[in-house]
Protein backbone atom coordinates (compact mmCIF):
# COMPACT_ATOMS: atom_id res chain seq x y z
CA UNK A 1 0.00 0.00 0.00
CA UNK A 2 1.33 3.40 -0.94
CA UNK A 3 1.11 5.72 1.92
CA UNK A 4 2.30 9.12 3.02
CA UNK A 5 2.93 10.77 5.76
CA UNK A 6 2.45 14.03 7.48
CA UNK A 7 4.44 14.98 10.53
CA UNK A 8 1.73 16.00 13.99
CA UNK A 9 3.39 17.39 16.95
CA UNK A 10 5.20 14.04 18.13
CA UNK A 11 3.94 11.23 15.91
CA UNK A 12 4.44 10.59 12.30
CA UNK A 13 0.64 10.02 11.23
CA UNK A 14 -0.31 7.68 7.95
CA UNK A 15 -2.48 9.85 5.83
CA UNK A 16 -4.37 6.01 4.98
CA UNK A 17 -4.96 5.61 8.46
CA UNK A 18 -7.34 3.04 8.98
CA UNK A 19 -9.36 3.10 12.15
CA UNK A 20 -6.70 0.39 14.05
CA UNK A 21 -3.94 3.24 13.22
CA UNK A 22 -6.32 5.96 15.73
CA UNK A 23 -4.50 4.74 18.90
CA UNK A 24 -1.40 6.25 17.66
CA UNK A 25 -2.24 9.71 17.99
CA UNK A 26 -2.09 11.98 20.63
CA UNK A 27 -3.95 15.45 21.12
CA UNK A 28 -7.33 16.62 20.04
CA UNK A 29 -6.38 18.55 16.77
CA UNK A 30 -4.63 14.78 15.53
CA UNK A 31 -7.56 13.18 16.56
CA UNK A 32 -9.38 15.82 14.61
CA UNK A 33 -6.95 15.58 11.74
CA UNK A 34 -7.21 11.82 11.26
CA UNK A 35 -11.12 12.13 11.67
CA UNK A 36 -11.62 14.44 8.74
CA UNK A 37 -9.21 12.09 6.55
CA UNK A 38 -11.16 9.09 7.43
CA UNK A 39 -14.57 11.06 5.71
CA UNK A 40 -12.61 12.33 3.72
CA UNK A 41 -13.45 10.52 -0.10
CA UNK A 42 -10.59 12.19 -1.87
CA UNK A 43 -7.90 11.26 0.53
CA UNK A 44 -9.02 7.47 0.73
CA UNK A 45 -8.67 6.64 -2.52
CA UNK A 46 -5.32 8.64 -2.69
CA UNK A 47 -3.59 5.50 -1.06
CA UNK A 48 -4.62 3.41 -4.07
CA UNK A 49 -4.23 6.62 -7.09
CA UNK A 50 -2.28 9.63 -6.76
CA UNK A 51 0.51 10.84 -4.83
CA UNK A 52 -1.80 14.15 -3.60
CA UNK A 53 -5.27 15.06 -2.84
CA UNK A 54 -5.29 17.60 -5.19
CA UNK A 55 -4.96 15.34 -8.26
CA UNK A 56 -8.58 15.02 -7.71
CA UNK A 57 -8.79 18.92 -8.26
CA UNK A 58 -6.92 18.79 -11.89
CA UNK A 59 -9.28 15.35 -12.66
CA UNK A 60 -12.31 16.82 -12.40
CA UNK A 61 -11.16 20.61 -14.12
CA UNK A 62 -10.47 18.71 -16.81
CA UNK A 63 -13.53 16.97 -17.19
CA UNK A 64 -15.60 19.94 -16.36
CA UNK A 65 -13.87 21.80 -18.94
CA UNK A 66 -14.06 19.63 -22.59
CA UNK A 67 -11.25 17.27 -21.19
CA UNK A 68 -8.42 19.93 -22.55
CA UNK A 69 -5.78 16.91 -21.36
CA UNK A 70 -7.24 14.32 -23.29
CA UNK A 71 -6.83 15.95 -26.25
CA UNK A 72 -4.76 14.39 -29.05
CA UNK A 73 -2.81 17.67 -30.19
CA UNK A 74 -1.89 18.20 -26.67
CA UNK A 75 1.76 17.59 -26.15
CA UNK A 76 3.35 19.69 -24.24
CA UNK A 77 2.74 20.80 -20.07
CA UNK A 78 3.87 22.93 -17.62
CA UNK A 79 2.85 22.32 -14.21
CA UNK A 80 4.03 24.72 -11.73
CA UNK A 81 4.21 23.79 -7.36
CA UNK A 82 4.52 20.05 -8.82
CA UNK A 83 5.16 18.47 -5.89
CA UNK A 84 4.47 15.97 -4.46
CA UNK A 85 3.36 15.21 -8.34
CA UNK A 86 -0.48 14.41 -8.18
CA UNK A 87 -1.04 16.73 -11.05
CA UNK A 88 1.88 15.68 -12.83
CA UNK A 89 0.71 12.33 -12.61
CA UNK A 90 -2.78 12.89 -13.72
CA UNK A 91 -1.38 14.74 -16.58
CA UNK A 92 1.13 11.87 -17.80
CA UNK A 93 -1.69 9.31 -17.53
CA UNK A 94 -3.86 11.77 -20.06
CA UNK A 95 -0.74 12.16 -22.19
CA UNK A 96 -0.61 8.44 -22.44
CA UNK A 97 2.54 7.63 -20.55
CA UNK A 98 2.62 4.60 -18.15
CA UNK A 99 1.37 5.44 -14.46
CA UNK A 100 3.21 1.77 -13.31
CA UNK A 101 4.90 4.14 -11.41
CA UNK A 102 1.85 5.25 -8.96
CA UNK A 103 2.28 2.07 -7.44
CA UNK A 104 6.03 2.50 -6.61
CA UNK A 105 7.81 0.19 -8.62
CA UNK A 106 8.56 1.77 -11.75
CA UNK A 107 10.69 4.81 -9.27
CA UNK A 108 13.71 2.68 -9.28
CA UNK A 109 14.21 2.33 -13.06
CA UNK A 110 13.00 5.36 -14.55
CA UNK A 111 14.85 8.49 -15.39
CA UNK A 112 13.75 11.60 -16.67
CA UNK A 113 16.84 12.19 -18.32
CA UNK A 114 16.54 9.17 -20.63
CA UNK A 115 12.67 9.80 -21.93
CA UNK A 116 13.71 8.84 -25.65
CA UNK A 117 14.63 5.65 -24.41
CA UNK A 118 11.33 4.96 -22.20
CA UNK A 119 9.30 6.68 -25.11
CA UNK A 120 8.45 2.52 -26.71
CA UNK A 121 8.04 1.15 -23.93
CA UNK A 122 5.64 3.89 -22.28
CA UNK A 123 4.27 4.91 -25.39
CA UNK A 124 3.56 8.45 -24.55
CA UNK A 125 3.38 11.85 -26.00
CA UNK A 126 4.75 14.86 -25.65
CA UNK A 127 6.58 16.63 -23.01
CA UNK A 128 5.34 17.20 -18.89
CA UNK A 129 7.65 19.93 -17.43
CA UNK A 130 7.27 20.13 -13.65
CA UNK A 131 8.92 22.43 -11.41
CA UNK A 132 8.97 23.02 -7.42
CA UNK A 133 11.26 24.14 -4.66
CA UNK A 134 10.83 20.68 -3.32
CA UNK A 135 11.93 17.39 -5.27
CA UNK A 136 9.17 15.30 -6.36
CA UNK A 137 9.86 11.71 -7.50
CA UNK A 138 10.00 10.54 -10.59
CA UNK A 139 6.81 10.18 -13.08
CA UNK A 140 6.90 8.78 -16.15
CA UNK A 141 7.18 11.45 -19.70
CA UNK A 142 7.82 14.52 -16.70
CA UNK A 143 11.02 16.54 -16.33
CA UNK A 144 11.16 17.43 -13.39
CA UNK A 145 13.05 21.05 -12.54
CA UNK A 146 13.56 21.99 -9.02
CA UNK A 147 13.85 25.35 -8.44
CA UNK A 148 12.36 28.73 -7.41
CA UNK A 149 9.62 29.64 -10.43
CA UNK A 150 10.33 33.40 -10.19
CA UNK A 151 13.99 33.21 -10.82
CA UNK A 152 15.14 34.06 -14.08
CA UNK A 153 17.49 30.56 -14.13
CA UNK A 154 14.52 28.40 -13.57
CA UNK A 155 13.08 30.24 -16.44
CA UNK A 156 15.49 29.59 -18.58
CA UNK A 157 15.79 25.87 -17.45
CA UNK A 158 12.04 25.63 -18.43
CA UNK A 159 12.31 27.65 -21.89
CA UNK A 160 16.00 25.00 -22.47
CA UNK A 161 13.34 22.00 -21.44
CA UNK A 162 9.87 23.17 -23.99
CA UNK A 163 12.45 22.83 -26.91
CA UNK A 164 12.78 19.74 -28.54
CA UNK A 165 13.04 18.41 -32.41
CA UNK A 166 9.44 17.44 -31.40
CA UNK A 167 8.66 21.14 -30.50
CA UNK A 168 10.40 23.66 -32.07
CA UNK A 169 8.82 26.74 -31.08
CA UNK A 170 9.80 25.80 -27.73
CA UNK A 171 5.51 27.02 -26.27
CA UNK A 172 3.88 24.92 -23.86
CA UNK A 173 0.37 23.98 -24.81
CA UNK A 174 -0.99 23.93 -21.02
CA UNK A 175 0.61 26.13 -17.92
CA UNK A 176 -0.90 24.58 -14.78
CA UNK A 177 -0.11 26.37 -11.63
CA UNK A 178 -1.28 25.13 -7.76
CA UNK A 179 1.17 26.39 -6.34
CA UNK A 180 1.02 28.36 -2.86
CA UNK A 181 3.51 29.73 -0.68
CA UNK A 182 3.03 28.25 2.95
CA UNK A 183 -0.09 29.36 4.63
CA UNK A 184 1.17 31.81 7.37
CA UNK A 185 -2.88 32.18 9.06
CA UNK A 186 -2.65 36.16 8.20
CA UNK A 187 -5.18 36.42 5.66
CA UNK A 188 -4.46 39.18 4.40
CA UNK A 189 -0.69 38.33 3.57
CA UNK A 190 -2.06 34.84 2.19
CA UNK A 191 -3.93 36.20 0.01
CA UNK A 192 -1.64 38.69 -1.54
CA UNK A 193 1.08 35.97 -2.32
CA UNK A 194 -1.45 34.27 -3.76
CA UNK A 195 -2.65 37.44 -6.40
CA UNK A 196 1.74 37.81 -6.54
CA UNK A 197 1.51 34.37 -7.47
CA UNK A 198 -1.00 34.87 -10.40
CA UNK A 199 0.51 38.16 -11.69
CA UNK A 200 3.62 35.83 -11.94
CA UNK A 201 2.20 33.05 -13.96
CA UNK A 202 0.27 35.39 -16.31
CA UNK A 203 3.88 37.06 -17.25
CA UNK A 204 5.11 33.43 -17.50
CA UNK A 205 2.39 32.48 -19.76
CA UNK A 206 3.03 35.83 -22.30
CA UNK A 207 6.57 34.16 -22.27
CA UNK A 208 5.50 30.49 -22.89
CA UNK A 209 1.76 29.48 -24.30
CA UNK A 210 1.30 28.84 -27.98
CA UNK A 211 -2.40 30.59 -28.70
CA UNK A 212 -5.44 29.22 -30.31
CA UNK A 213 -4.28 30.49 -33.81
CA UNK A 214 -1.38 28.61 -33.28
CA UNK A 215 -3.30 25.83 -32.41
CA UNK A 216 -5.76 26.53 -34.90
CA UNK A 217 -8.61 25.90 -32.25
CA UNK A 218 -10.67 28.15 -30.28
CA UNK A 219 -9.89 26.36 -26.91
CA UNK A 220 -6.13 26.12 -27.70
CA UNK A 221 -3.43 27.54 -25.56
CA UNK A 222 -5.11 26.65 -21.90
CA UNK A 223 -3.95 28.12 -18.31
CA UNK A 224 -5.23 26.26 -15.27
CA UNK A 225 -4.24 29.06 -12.44
CA UNK A 226 -4.90 28.45 -8.65
CA UNK A 227 -5.84 31.67 -6.29
CA UNK A 228 -6.97 32.55 -3.28
CA UNK A 229 -9.76 35.47 -2.51
CA UNK A 230 -8.65 38.77 -3.00
CA UNK A 231 -10.13 42.19 -3.56
CA UNK A 232 -7.89 42.88 -6.49
CA UNK A 233 -8.47 39.61 -8.22
CA UNK A 234 -11.54 40.90 -10.19
CA UNK A 235 -9.37 43.26 -11.48
CA UNK A 236 -6.58 41.36 -12.58
CA UNK A 237 -9.38 38.99 -13.91
CA UNK A 238 -10.92 41.69 -16.01
CA UNK A 239 -7.80 43.30 -16.77
CA UNK A 240 -5.07 40.03 -17.75
CA UNK A 241 -7.44 37.50 -18.42
CA UNK A 242 -10.95 38.62 -19.90
CA UNK A 243 -9.04 40.40 -22.80
CA UNK A 244 -6.69 37.46 -23.63
CA UNK A 245 -8.67 33.99 -23.52
CA UNK A 246 -11.53 33.26 -25.12
CA UNK A 247 -12.81 31.71 -22.27
CA UNK A 248 -12.18 32.39 -18.35
CA UNK A 249 -14.41 30.20 -16.31
CA UNK A 250 -13.98 29.99 -12.25
CA UNK A 251 -14.22 26.32 -10.93
CA UNK A 252 -13.84 25.51 -7.54
CA UNK A 253 -13.90 21.44 -7.38
CA UNK A 254 -16.19 19.13 -5.69
CA UNK A 255 -12.78 17.57 -4.28
CA UNK A 256 -11.63 21.12 -2.73
CA UNK A 257 -12.31 21.51 0.98
CA UNK A 258 -15.00 23.80 1.55
CA UNK A 259 -13.87 25.53 4.01
CA UNK A 260 -10.56 26.65 1.97
CA UNK A 261 -11.42 29.58 0.06
CA UNK A 262 -9.29 27.93 -2.85
CA UNK A 263 -10.66 28.39 -6.28
CA UNK A 264 -9.40 27.91 -9.83
CA UNK A 265 -9.34 30.50 -13.08
CA UNK A 266 -9.30 27.95 -15.98
CA UNK A 267 -8.43 30.01 -19.36
CA UNK A 268 -9.01 28.85 -22.25
CA UNK A 269 -8.09 30.19 -25.81
CA UNK A 270 -4.87 32.15 -25.37
CA UNK A 271 -5.35 35.15 -27.79
CA UNK A 272 -2.40 36.76 -29.43
CA UNK A 273 -0.38 38.20 -26.74
CA UNK A 274 -1.43 41.65 -25.59
CA UNK A 275 0.65 44.63 -26.00
CA UNK A 276 1.78 44.48 -21.95
CA UNK A 277 3.61 41.31 -22.71
CA UNK A 278 6.03 42.07 -24.40
C1 LIG B 1 -0.53 22.67 -3.20
S1 LIG B 1 1.12 22.19 -3.56
C2 LIG B 1 0.97 21.50 -5.17
C3 LIG B 1 0.37 20.12 -5.19
C4 LIG B 1 0.50 19.47 -6.55
N1 LIG B 1 -0.33 20.13 -7.54
C5 LIG B 1 0.12 18.01 -6.52
O1 LIG B 1 -0.91 17.64 -7.05
O2 LIG B 1 0.90 17.20 -5.97
C6 LIG B 1 1.86 23.76 -3.89
C7 LIG B 1 3.34 23.65 -4.28
O3 LIG B 1 3.76 24.92 -4.75
C8 LIG B 1 5.16 24.97 -4.53
N2 LIG B 1 5.65 26.35 -4.68
C9 LIG B 1 5.27 27.45 -3.98
N3 LIG B 1 5.98 28.53 -4.38
C10 LIG B 1 6.80 28.10 -5.37
C11 LIG B 1 7.80 28.75 -6.17
N4 LIG B 1 8.07 30.06 -6.03
N5 LIG B 1 8.47 28.01 -7.08
C12 LIG B 1 8.21 26.70 -7.22
N6 LIG B 1 7.29 26.02 -6.48
C13 LIG B 1 6.61 26.71 -5.56
C14 LIG B 1 5.29 24.43 -3.12
O4 LIG B 1 6.61 23.97 -2.86
C15 LIG B 1 4.26 23.29 -3.12
O5 LIG B 1 4.87 22.04 -3.35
Amino acid sequence: MHSIFRSTTKYHVPLTATTSTVRYASGSSSKRWIARNLRDPYSKSRSTNYRSRSAFKLEEINQKCFRFLDEGDMHTVVDLGAAPGGWSQVVSNALGWSVSDVAGEANHTFDPLRLDEHTNENSGRGKIISVDLLPVQPIHGVHFIQGNFHHTNTDALIRQALHSENNPDGKADVVLSDMATNVTGNAAHDSQSSLTICESVFDFVCRHLRTASEKGRKHGGVVVMKYFEHPELNRFCREKLDPNFNAVYRIKPKSSRAESSETYFVCMGWRDPPASCV
